[in-house]
């Protein structure tokens, strides 16, 4: 695909752009320099890298395969993450809790979806909670991209 490559730096680009902005308001929220997650590396590559998924809408029925993610919480600072509108996400917002509780989470066009990650819950002694989610498997084909600083 001609184009394919330049396609995917520009828009590495700017939704790393997105998540500057993010992180500095983050960074800002916990009284730190705006700058501060820059400075650290957060967004210095091989950190920041993308993700493009393809879950097979065609899986057999009756396979035992139930997720199309199972339930995880992503390694990094934060995850932005645009889906195709397909549902299947779903979040737990209370990890500890049982059983769990999981909701899905509703697809905005034209927004991110924002999970954090343990890196963010580490580096703030567990204040911003990494986002526990998994992803069930879909009844039709469905596409996600997503960055994760
Ligand atoms: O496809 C999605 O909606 C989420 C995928 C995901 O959680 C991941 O790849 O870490
Ligand atoms: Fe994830």
């Amino acid at each position: 695909m001609p184009s394919w490559r330049t396609t995917m730096e520009t828009y590495h680009q700017k939704v790393l752009s997105a998540a500057t902005k993010l992180l500095s308001l983050i960074a800002l929220s916990l009284k730190l320099e705006e700058d501060f997650f820059v400075k650290v590396g957060a967004l210095t590559e091989p950190m920041a890298y993308i993700r493009l998924l393809r879950y097979p809408g065609d899986l057999d029925p009756c396979s035992e395969e139930k997720y199309g993610a199972s339930a995880h919480s992503d390694y990094g600072t934060v995850t932005l993450l645009m889906t195709d509108g397909v549902p299947g996400l779903q979040i737990c917002r209370d990890k500890s809790a049982q059983p769990q509780v999981w909701e899905d989470v509703a697809s905005m066009s034209g927004a991110f979806v924002v999970n954090i990650g343990y890196m963010m819950e580490r580096w703030t002694n567990c204040l911003f909670r990494s986002t526990l989610h998994r992803v069930l498997q879909p009844r039709q084909d469905r596409y996600s991209v997503m960055i994760h600083p």
